[in-house]
């Protein structure tokens, strides 16, 4: 995106600040928050604008201009009170009492046109009391890394936090894992919420069962609105936190995403996906793929994600126990791995072409594939996209027709775990009529974009952005993201 010439205006006609803002968090009291003021920044330049997300809030693109967002979410005029939340949270095991939101605030929630509210949460903002002698900002290419990943991800179909607006903020920073100096930016991101299972594990910590009691009916009022009225509401919102987070993760393993950091603090009590610093997707089918250069012990590899996320729940139950009862606990937690299996193989089958498949065959072909890709390391993404984009109804005919106009795979009768793919494929595609075919086609074609963004992807959009200012490579791929090609 060119950030276009910008103009003064009155901020009074700026549209985000005449949004539907309900003060949720806030009412609470200020046990949870701190208030804090926004940085100055020396420089304001606009570098995205998420126009999809325009509509939901209830505003016209066209009349939105680029200094409504420059002046509302770069500068902070005209909003208060700017909320630092407060959290705790287990980093890479270890219990960590000095968290909280020590580089963003809570700018607002807002109540969309689908009815939800949304909380708009800035990231690089400037100093609160939980910096912990860092610099409150963020850099231009974590900004450009979140804001592609939360695409990426929507568009995958991952429930996930978006990016509004990211803001190139002028100033040099220090970076052990960037070449320094390096440019800021303030990026703000739209959330289903800001709650964290670290914001209840703090209430816990300083033994205040009253607060937690309180936050949590909160959640459940704004979150989980279907349980209000429940004689049980407090067990239910628990099992189905764990399904959503369950049914996240297999999002994410389906789609071949690495979060990367796992910690309580960057588990959302609303199920959804954020936070996006060292993650990537998967080049190709490796169990221990390790996204963090920090994550020495590979605790949050690729096929750890499912146990993780697991533990996390659980170690949640800590801080709910004063709420819940702990068999209740247990038995909502139980349903964890069933959850995540009937996800992950429902997602996977539909990678595969299949809306619905009730055959036999269906975890054969599921292990199969795996077994191919992990063993071939065979591009994950690549592969199925060879399959959407070289499916043929000649398939059916016979298995060395399977696939065989792709050169990324084995030719026939070299491989033998592909080999008996090809068969098991051909044999499946053949319980289906020739005219269900094309629906085969339109599921692979839909579920299976070419654009991957793997990391020499985000790299080839970051150099030109870094060598030259050249933004366009980054505006292309944003397009290509959304566009679902
Ligand atoms: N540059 C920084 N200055 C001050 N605090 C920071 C900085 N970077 C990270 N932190 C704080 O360190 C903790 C862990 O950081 P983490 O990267 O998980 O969160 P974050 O990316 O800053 O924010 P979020 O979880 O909202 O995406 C958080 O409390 C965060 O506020
Ligand atoms: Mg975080």
């Amino acid at each position: 995106m060119n950030p276009a010439e910008t103009h003064n205006q009155n901020n009074s006609h700026n549209p985000f600040l005449t949004l539907n803002y309900e003060p949720a968090l806030e009412s609470l009291g200020n046990d949870y928050y701190d208030e804090v003021v926004a940085a100055e920044f020396p420089q304001h330049i606009l570098r995205w604008r998420n126009d999809a997300v325009l509509p939901c809030l209830g505003l016209d693109t066209q009349k939105v201009t680029n200094e409504d967002f420059i002046t509302a979410f770069g500068k902070f005029q005209g909003r208060k009170p700017l909320l630092a939340l407060r959290y705790h949270g287990y980093q890479f095991g270890e219990y960590n009492s000095r968290l909280g939101d020590g580089r963003g605030f809570l700018y607002g929630q807002v109540r969309a046109t689908d009815g939800e509210l949304y909380d708009f949460g800035t990231k690089g903002s400037g100093t609160t009391p939980y910096s912990r002698g860092g610099d409150g900002m963020l850099t231009l290419k974590g900004g450009v890394r979140e804001v592609l990943a939360a695409e990426a991800l929507h568009y995958l179909g991952v429930r996930t936090s978006r990016c509004l607006t990211m803001i190139e903020t002028g100033l040099a920073l220090w970076r052990g894992d960037e070449p320094s100096p390096t440019r800021s930016s303030v990026m703000v991101r739209m959330s289903s919420s800001h709650i964290r299972f670290g914001t209840f594990e703090r209430l816990h910590f300083f033994r205040r069962p009253d607060l937690s009691k309180k936050l949590l009916d909160h959640v459940i009022e704004h979150y989980y609105r279907h349980l209000l009225g429940e004689k049980d509401k407090y067990a239910l919102f628990y099992a189905e936190l764990v399904k959503r987070i369950a049914e996240l993760v297999a999002q994410w393993m389906a789609v071949g995403f690495c979060h990367a950091v796992l910690n309580t603090d960057n588990m959302s009590i609303t199920g959804e996906s954020f936070d996006y610093g060292p993650y990537a997707f998967i080049p190709t089918y490796d169990p221990y793929f390790t996204a963090a250069y920090f994550d020495y012990y590979r605790r949050y590899c690729y096929s750890h994600q499912p146990s993780i996320c697991k533990l996390n729940l659980e170690l949640l139950q800590e801080p709910l126990k004063a709420i819940i009862d702990p068999g209740d606990l247990a038995a909502g937690l139980a349903s964890f791995n069933k959850y995540y299996q009937v996800k992950y193989r429902s997602l996977m089958l539909k990678k595969l072409g299949f809306e619905e498949l009730c055959y036999s065959e269906a975890d054969e072909l599921l292990n199969l594939t795996i077994k191919f890709l992990q063993d071939s390391q065979i591009g994950y993404h690549e592969f199925f996209y060879e399959m959407a984009r070289t499916f043929s109804p000649k398939w059916r005919d016979e298995p060395a027709l399977v696939m065989s106009t792709s050169d990324i795979v084995p030719a026939s009768g070299t491989s033998p775990i592909f080999d008996d793919w090809c068969v098991l494929y051909h044999k499946i595609l053949n319980y289906f009529d020739l005219e269900h075919l094309d629906v085969i086609s339109q599921t692979l074609t839909n579920q299976n974009p070419q654009t991957a963004l793997l990391r020499p992807v985000i790299e080839s959009v970051w150099e030109p952005i870094f060598q030259e200012d050249n933004w366009q490579p980054f505006d292309e791929l944003i397009k290509k993201i959304q566009s679902g090609s």
